[in-house]
């Protein structure tokens, strides 16, 4: 297990370029499965749960050439369908999230798939009926194997039909997308998700020869088509670690460009960063953060207290939440935080009541941060990093605080932030990986 040894107190000063989207990558990586030409993938991140899938993908038998740091080239054209049988497969799927989106490639492609319960952070229940249930609208048969936690899938005839999501699932949508362009006649899919990472798998679909129309909204028409052929594709900035940036800045009194940060993609983010009053100017395409002794929370029109709560795009991501809580630790103001989608995701505030910052952690799904506005700065202690995203606002709390921290676990950090401790450190941070 590794950890951070984080000197506190110091301000950034520099350029930020941010990686490749993560939850973009899972989707487009598992999404090569489905032709047997060439597919090139240009800004794939180098994170923990990517580099788990492109693995993965190379065992299943897809031919995987790394062109250059941030550049593949993939085909497909000689898998493996066995391999899904292995002690390996289980083992290398269970590790991530992202390998459930493997499915629908597979079921459209091969006619058969199947998973293990899979990995990814645990921040409450994280159901998958939305996945199984389209599936199965789409004339797939579905088993889950209580006793080996295995869900097993026989697609041999996939037909276009109508669906209304139960909910609007990202990962659920993008594999019963990858799943109907393949099928016979069409599927409407009404409550889908539009995150831009299924904008832009879409697109990608598109660009490789199938027909999905209704992109960016929640109803999509796909008719389904014979085969799919390959083609590039470009992953956008990674919107959750902008987001984070942006928090960190502010946190740590850092003057900070976020390079190409693909603005027009970031949504309702940068508002509600604001909303804490953080300072920002877009130039360009580049978003530039000035150096601010104090950044003072907005109310509500009529003076009462600003909620801050996540909602399925495009409303504000549930991922950048523990980053907003953190950063309103040193605002001046009071913010309620509400994590509807995910349970066990606030939990992490313990580990900054101990550090000094005032939180109520209301219930598992609220918090209310009454900011300090730097008037006692936090105090380093050592803890665990129980998620990606706590363990990054843990990182930003140690960052900003006097003293010395340590992080362990932060490979939970590593599966979604490239080279996070290299690239801090050259902007002025003080992280150790010990
Ligand atoms: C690999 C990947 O892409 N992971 C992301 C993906 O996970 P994932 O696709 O697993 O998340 P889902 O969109 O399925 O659901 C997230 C949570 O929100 C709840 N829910 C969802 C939709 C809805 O309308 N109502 C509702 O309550 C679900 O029950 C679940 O608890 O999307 C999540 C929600 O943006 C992100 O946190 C994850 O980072
Ligand atoms: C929850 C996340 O990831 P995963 O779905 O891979 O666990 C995340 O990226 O914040």
């Amino acid at each position: 297990m590794a950890s951070f040894h984080v000197t506190g107190g110091t301000q950034l000063k520099g350029d930020l370029i941010p990686q490749g989207a993560k939850n973009e990558a899972l989707q487009i990586l598992s999404a090569v499965l489905l032709t047997d030409e060439e597919m090139v993938i240009n800004k794939v991140p180098n994170i923990r749960d990517v580099n788990k899938l492109i693995d993965l993908l190379n065992e299943i038998g897809v031919r995987v050439t790394k062109n250059s740091p941030e550049s593949y080239t993939f085909k497909a054209d000689n898998i493996n369908i066995d391999f899904l049988e292995s002690e390996e497969y289980s083992k290398m799927a269970s590790s991530l999230r992202g390998s459930i989106m493997l499915l629908g490639p597979l079921l459209a492609r091969f006619k058969k798939g199947m998973i293990p319960q899979p990995g990814g952070d645990k921040i409450g229940r994280r159901r998958l009926d939305t996945h199984f249930t389209g599936f199965q609208k789409l004339g797939a048969k579905f088993k889950y194997d209580k006793a080996s936690g295995y869900y097993k899938i026989d697609a041999s005839h996939l037909t276009g039909t109508y669906m209304l999501l139960d909910e609007a699932s990202v990962t659920g949508t993008a594999n019963i997308v990858m799943a109907a362009v393949l099928a016979k006649g069409k599927t409407t899919i009404y409550n889908a998700a539009c995150e831009p990472y299924l904008q832009q798998l879409c697109s990608m679909l598109n660009r490789m020869g199938a027909k999905i129309s209704g992109v960016g909204s929640n109803l999509l028409v796909i008719e389904g088509v014979e085969s799919l052929h390959g083609t590039e594709h470009t992953m956008l900035p990674d919107m959750i670690e902008i987001g984070s940036f942006i928090g960190m800045a502010a946190m740590t009194r850092s003057e900070i460009t976020i390079k190409n940060a693909g603005i027009p993609h970031l949504g309702i983010i940068p508002d509600i960063f604001k909303r804490l009053g953080i300072k920002m100017e877009f130039k360009g395409d580049d978003i530039f953060i000035p150096e601010q002794d104090h950044y003072e929370i907005e109310t509500f029109i009529d003076g009462s207290i600003m909620t801050i709560a996540d909602a399925i795009w495009p409303g504000f991501t549930p991922d950048l939440l523990s980053i907003a809580l953190v950063t309103a630790t040193q605002a001046k103001g009071t913010v309620l935080i509400h994590q509807k989608m995910f349970e066990s995701r606030l939990f992490f505030v313990d580990k900054l009541i101990e550090m000094g910052a005032q939180v109520i952690l209301c219930d598992p799904h609220r918090a209310t941060v009454i900011g300090m506005d730097r008037k006692v700065p936090l105090r380093g202690i050592t803890m665990t990093s129980p998620d990606i995203r706590a363990g990054v606002s843990l990182l930003i709390a140690a960052m900003s605080a006097e003293g010395d921290s340590i992080i362990h676990n932060v490979e939970q950090i590593d599966r979604g932030y490239q080279n996070i401790d290299g690239r801090l450190n050259a902007l002025g941070a003080k992280i150790e990986r010990i």
